[in-house]
């Protein structure tokens, strides 16, 4: 019988280095001989990234209307895209996943925590990533990257800086207390050696 391939999340703030982490990770892994799957949230899938456009478009919403829609593109991007492949046995890198609901939703606008929880039970049944990596590194650091990105700034990079805090404080919650699923990263090296340091904790992690 197939393998079942693994789901590993990369997670952190705006301009942490998930979206570089994720492409490094991908092409490690495919270095490794294993089938590989890159993909993001909110979207993943035709219908998810249809509401990751209502998502970061300029209106807002209701913080808990927010967490909603954001399961909903998160189910939908499980069914279609997710599940399908690890069945498959392709091996599926996500550029955010639910932690970032508890983060940005949770701690920083404010929704309960249980709530969030709820959401989840309904939309993932479960599910978990095999591997979260919590990229790491402080609020100005992480939001000068995005600036040097050049590309124009979405809703949540122009929220302020407590904001921000609040963030990477709950991630760091997150990671702490789930250790057996979560691996915190530094973020702040080169990322040729935060790639390295993410290869040699996947290897380790998921031989
Ligand atoms: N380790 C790093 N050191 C310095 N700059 C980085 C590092 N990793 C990524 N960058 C740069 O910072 C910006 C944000 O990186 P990105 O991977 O898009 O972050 P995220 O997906 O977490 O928002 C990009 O311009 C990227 O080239
Ligand atoms: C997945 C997810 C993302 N978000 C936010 C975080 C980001 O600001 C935005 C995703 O935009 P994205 O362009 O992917 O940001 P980044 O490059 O910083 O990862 O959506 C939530 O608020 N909740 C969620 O559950």
């Amino acid at each position: 019988m197939q393998q079942r391939g693994r789901f590993i999340t990369l997670e952190g703030g705006e301009g942490a280095g998930k979206s570089t982490q994720a492409r490094r990770l991908a092409a490690h892994l495919a270095a490794r001989g294993l089938p590989v799957l890159l993909t993001r949230e909110p979207g993943g899938a035709p219908g998810a990234e249809a509401m990751r456009r209502l998502l970061l478009g300029g209106q807002g919403l209701d913080p808990v209307a927010e967490a909603l829609l954001v399961f909903a593109a998160r189910r939908d991007h499980l069914v279609t895209t997710i599940r399908p492949a690890l069945a498959a046995g392709i091996w599926v890198i996500s550029d955010r996943f639910a932690d970032s609901t508890r983060a940005y939703q949770g701690f920083g606008q404010g929704v309960a925590q249980a709530a969030i929880e709820q959401l989840a039970a309904v939309a993932l049944e479960g599910f978990a990533p095999d591997l979260t990596l919590v990229l790491d590194l402080p609020v100005e650091t992480g939001m000068a990257r995005a600036r040097g990105r050049g590309v124009a700034a979405d809703r949540y990079e122009r929220l302020d800086t407590a904001f921000h805090q609040r963030i990477r404080d709950g991630f760091l919650g997150i990671a702490a207390a789930e250790p057996g699923r979560c691996a915190l990263v530094d973020a702040t090296p080169g990322a040729d050696a935060v790639a390295a340091r993410i290869a040699t904790l996947v290897d380790d992690r998921l031989p």
